[in-house]
């Protein structure tokens, strides 16, 4: 624990930011960390996990202090609770005066499981309707520290070549044996690496880097990424393809496009090509022209909770029901651009069946030329250490 207090002050600043205005987490971080250069990499590294853990168990922490979570509480208290229920020690300091450990874990063995565990209500219900006892197991699994995965960009370098260079650097990663991706193990300053700099790795979750794997793509083919965001997967698809053939990656924002085709330049990909979704003829006008279709589409993220904890708070149950929708409405036009024998996979980050399966299920039910041909789940604390994805592959009969 940094006792110190300019310290805590500047964490305490962070949380109001990211609880009270709605600013998301990693920005603020991001953010933060860029105004305190001096500090080393081991505080930077705290700061980071200690301000994530405090978001993931906000609400664990309010009913510890007030014995429910319907009144406020200032967030030093929240600040002393976290430390003294997770290091037994806080400092000695007058904001702390009142804490104290036997009240606060009296409150907590009266609280519900929801509380517990640290999620809205609305959520651990629909999650406990759809998932049933699968659910606490995820819920837990949800709450664990995310970890830094790496994905080596092999258009330019191989796995144990990005090792080297990085160990070089006093960055250790290990390869993990059920996936390509390399887990960091050792921190430094990733992002000022020379490997970085050279476009040797993206930094991605290994079980996103299953999805690519999922879309099967091969040299030379015609390949959409059709909700491409900033490119995370366009660029691994095109690593798969080595860099051989056509990608085309899309999105409804201009500037997440933007962002990907720096990336693309970063990491010597040349293939690809990006293009706004303006309305619905963007995608009418490439019907049955690829061989590979990839709708990684909007989803609720409660798959990557590990990751982004500030998300249990913003997400609403209505926000849902409108991305659900969405969902198969994408599916159901994007779907149109797979040719006959070519291969589309849904994929979401979700733990959720309505927003998965029962998509796919009822996609295939009204769309017979496509066959189910495999299936993955991802499910934090019931199969994976990832964060929480699923993809179905799909192939249109010829
Ligand atoms: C899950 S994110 C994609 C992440 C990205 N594939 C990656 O690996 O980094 C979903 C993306 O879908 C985009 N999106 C939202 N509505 C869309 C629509 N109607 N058509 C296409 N893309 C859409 C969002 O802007 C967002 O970038």
């Amino acid at each position: 624990m940094y006792a110190e207090r300019q310290y805590v002050e500047t964490q305490i600043s962070a949380l109001e930011q990211i609880m009270f205005t709605e600013q998301y987490a990693d920005k603020v971080i991001e953010r933060v960390l860029s105004e305190q250069p001096y500090w080393d990499l081991l505080k930077r590294k705290t700061f980071v996990t200690d301000t994530y853990n405090i978001i993931r168990w906000w609400r664990k922490l309010t009913v510890a202090l007030n014995g429910d979570d319907n009144k406020s509480v200032l967030v030093w208290s929240i600040w002393g609770a976290y430390q003294l229920l997770s290091t037994s020690k806080v400092p000695d300091w007058p904001e702390f005066k009142s804490l104290d450990i036997d009240k606060l874990n009296n409150n907590l063995a009266q609280a519900s499981i929801a509380q517990v565990n640290s999620y809205p209500d609305w959520l651990w219900q629909k999650a406990s309707e759809e998932l049933g006892e699968q659910w606490p197991l995820i819920a837990q699994g949800l709450n664990v520290p995310a970890k830094t995965y790496l994905r080596a960009n092999t258009l330019k370098c191989s796995l144990s070549d990005l090792k080297t260079s990085l160990a070089q650097e006093k960055i250790e990663c290990e390869h993990l044996p059920s996936s390509e991706a390399l887990e960091v193990t050792q921190y430094g300053h990733l992002f000022k690496s020379q490997a970085f700099s050279q476009g040797w790795f993206e930094m991605q979750d290994a079980g996103s880097q299953q999805i690519a794997q999922l879309l099967e793509p091969k040299a030379g083919q015609r390949v959409v990424d059709a909700c491409a965001g900033a490119g995370g997967k366009s660029l691994h698809i095109a690593a798969l393809m080595q860099n051989k053939g056509y990608v085309l990656a899309m999105d409804i924002h201009q500037h997440k496009l933007d962002t990907l085709k720096k990336r693309a330049k970063r990491a010597g990909v040349h293939m690809l090509e990006t293009r706004e979704i303006k309305n619905s003829k963007t995608i009418k006008r490439l019907k049955n022209k690829f061989d590979r279709v990839l709708l990684d589409v909007p989803c609720s993220g409660t798959g990557v909770l590990r990751r982004n904890p500030d998300a249990k708070w913003l997400l609403k149950s209505e926000n849902i029901n409108a991305l659900v929708s969405l969902q198969a409405e994408i599916l159901q036009r994007y779907s149109q651009m797979c040719k006959p024998g070519g291969r589309l996979v849904y994929a979401t980050c979700s733990i959720l069946p309505s927003e998965n399966q029962q998509q796919v299920q009822t996609f295939l039910a009204n769309n017979t030329q496509f066959k189910l041909v495999e299936e993955l789940h991802l499910q934090p604390g019931i199969n994976s250490d990832f964060d929480g994805f699923y993809g179905a592959a799909l192939e249109r009969q010829g």
